[in-house]
C-alpha cells in the first residue's frame, strides 16, 4: 500500500507557484490577487476559507476575504459579486460553498464573469472544461489529477468508477479523466449513492481506479473493491469525536490497495493547491503572460 500524500504534492506545486510568481513581480508586475466571499458561519467552511488565504500568502498572493452575514439576500450578493467582476485587481473570486438556503448557488456562480470564475463552476469553463478547450478546472477534480500525476499512477487505458454526482467533484472527475487530453483517456463510469447496489458493487470490484464522493464515512469497504486498486477519498467526515474521516474504511480497505489517498492530507489540500493554479491562471490570462 502506498499513500497519495496531498500535502507533499500540494507543497510542491505550491512552491513552483511562488517561484513564478516572484518571477513576475521582480519584472515590475503586481501580485496576483484572490478574492473570496464567505457567507455566515459555517464551521468547515470558516476552515476551509483560512487554509485558501493562508495558502495565498505562501504562494505569494495577496487575497481579501469578505464576510456577509447569514440573512444577506441573493440581490445584495449578486451586487458584490457585479462589483468585483468590476475590479481590475481582483484576478479571480470564489464564493465558498454551501451558500445558506434564501440564494440559489448557481445563480450566484452564473454571475461570476468567467475569466475570474478560479473555481470553475461557471457553466462557460464547465462546458469548455467538458470540450477540453482551455478552462479553470473545478479544483478538487483538478487536484486529484494532479495527485494521480505527481506520483506517476497509471490512468489511460484504465477502468476508473466514480461514486458521486455532485457538479463540483463526480460530474467533473468523469469527464477530466474520460477525456483524452492531460491525465485523462480512462474509461469512466459514474455512479451515484442511488445506483442500485448490485450494479455498484459489479462496478468497483472490477476497477482499477475508485474515487469516492458521497459524504459517508465508512461508506467503501474490502468487499467493494479489488486487490491493487487506486482509491481516491474525497469524503470529508467530522465525527462527534471531532475525528475527521473520508467515505473510505481505511484501516480495513488501505491493505487492499495498491495506491489510497488519507483524510485528512489528501484531496483536501490538493483542492487548495489546484485553486492557486487556476489563479496564477487568471493573472497570467490578465497580464497576457500565458
Ligand atoms: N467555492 C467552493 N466551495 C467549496 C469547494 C470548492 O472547491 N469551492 N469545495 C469544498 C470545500 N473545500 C474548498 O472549498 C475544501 C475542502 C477540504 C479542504 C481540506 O484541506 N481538507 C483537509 C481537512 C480539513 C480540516 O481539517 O478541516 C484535508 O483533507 O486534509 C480544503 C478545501 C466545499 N465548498
Amino acid at each position: 500500500m502506498n499513500l497519495l500524500d496531498g500535502k507533499r504534492c500540494a507543497d510542491s506545486l505550491i512552491a513552483d507557484i511562488a517561484k513564478q510568481v516572484s518571477r513576475h513581480v521582480d519584472a515590475g508586475l503586481r501580485k496576483p490577487h484572490m478574492t473570496v466571499v464567505l457567507v455566515g458561519h459555517h464551521a468547515p467552511s470558516e476552515s476551509y476559507v483560512k487554509s485558501k488565504v493562508t495558502t495565498c500568502t505562501l504562494s505569494g498572493f495577496e487575497s481579501n476575504l469578505i464576510r456577509l452575514p447569514e440573512t444577506v439576500t441573493e440581490k445584495e450578493l449578486l451586487w458584490l459579486i457585479q462589483q468585483i467582476n468590476a475590479d481590475a485587481s481582483t484576478d479571480g473570486v470564489i464564493v465558498q460553498l454551501p451558500l445558506p438556503k434564501q440564494i440559489n448557488a448557481q445563480r450566484v456562480i452564473n454571475a461570476i464573469a468567467p475569466e475570474k470564475d478560479i473555481d470553475g463552476f461557471h457553466p462557460a469553463n464547465f462546458g469548455r472544461m467538458a470540450l477540453g478547450q482551455k478552462a479553470f478546472r473545478p479544483a478538487t477534480a483538478y487536484g486529484i489529477c494532479k495527485l494521480l500525476q505527481f506520483y506517476q499512477v497509471p490512468v489511460a487505458g484504465k477502468h476508473c468508477v466514480v461514486i458521486g454526482r455532485s457538479n463540483i467533484v463526480g460530474k467533473p472527475i468523469s469527464i477530466m479523466l474520460s477525456n483524452d487530453f492531460d491525465i485523462g483517456n480512462a474509461t469512466v463510469t459514474l455512479t451515484h449513492i442511488e445506483t442500485p447496489r448490485e450494479l455498484l458493487l459489479e462496478e468497483t470490484r472490477r476497477a482499477d481506479i475508485v474515487i469516492v464522493a458521497v459524504g459517508i464515512p465508512g461508506f467503501v469497504t474490502p468487499d467493494m473493491v479489488k486487490d491493487g486498486v487506486t482509491l481516491i477519498d474525497v469524503g470529508i467526515n467530522r465525527l462527534e469525536n471531532g475525528k475527521i474521516v473520508g467515505d473510505v474504511d481505511f484501516p480495513a480497505v488501505a491493505p487492499k490497495c495498491e495506491w489510497i489517498t488519507p483524510v485528512p492530507g489528501g484531496v483536501g489540500r490538493m483542492t487548495v493547491a489546484a485553486l492557486m493554479i487556476n489563479t496564477l491562471m487568471a493573472y497570467q490570462n490578465n497580464f497576457e503572460l500565458a
